[in-house]
């Protein structure tokens, strides 16, 4: 299983600091959706240009313009493109187009599906075109009480395409994530937001060696 830290930061700055603490340690760099929102794609520029040898998710959560903002993305050096699966299927089949044409990834997320529609929805990605899929949980609803990752995995059970999961992921969970058959584990708060950033992106590499 790969390991994705999620730049859930507000500047390029901001993120450059903490991948020089915990780049070594992790797989995937994320530019989350508020850095994306506050630095623009100059942010993906940066970011790839530091760490070329990383592969550079952007997390747009694209819900129209499929095909533009995928392109977009991927011109900037993404490697891969976060599109929501709740998205028409014209936005997904066009952000599908992109990656074909650049060569590059579309991962649908899963955040918002109803639990119930999850496996279903998955597989009509898959006819769309999709090859990947990310089942989330995001930070409003990690706040809600009784929220479970246990829980959460039980709706990714069955799935025909490859996962990522994120949803709060963090030292003591990762290793439930892996056992769940994640492809991808994708960890914001649990490295940016903890006291020893290193440390903990060390402690979750460990984990899952
Ligand atoms: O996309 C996101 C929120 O919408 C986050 O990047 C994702 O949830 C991972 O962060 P965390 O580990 O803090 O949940």
């Amino acid at each position: 299983m790969k390991l994705q830290i999620a730049l859930d930061l507000l500047s390029t700055r901001e993120a450059l600091l903490l991948l020089g603490k915990v780049a070594p340690h992790v797989d995937i760099i994320e530019i989350g959706t508020p850095l994306v929102k506050a630095e623009g794609l100059a942010v993906l520029r940066a970011i790839k240009t530091a760490y070329p040898e990383k592969e550079l998710f952007a997390d747009y959560k694209t819900m129209d313009a499929g095909e533009l903002e995928a392109t977009m993305a991927f011109e900037a050096g993404a490697d891969s493109v976060g599109v929501l699966a709740l998205a028409n299927d014209a936005t997904i089949a066009g952000a599908v187009k992109a990656g074909y044409a650049h060569q590059k990834r579309v991962v649908a997320d899963l955040i918002g599906v109803p639990p119930q529609y999850r496996l279903s929805r998955i597989s009509e990605l898959k006819d769309l075109g999709v090859s990947h899929v990310e089942l989330h949980a995001g930070l409003d609803e990690q706040s809600l009480p009784g929220y479970s990752i246990v829980d959460l995995l039980k709706t990714i059970s069955g799935s025909v395409l490859p996962f990522a999961v994120a949803g709060g992921i963090n030292a003591s969970t990762i290793t439930t994530v892996r056992d769940a058959g994640a492809e991808i584990a994708i960890v914001g708060g649990g490295i940016y937001s903890a006291e020893d950033p290193q440390d903990a992106a060390r402690r979750l590499r460990n984990a899952i060696k």
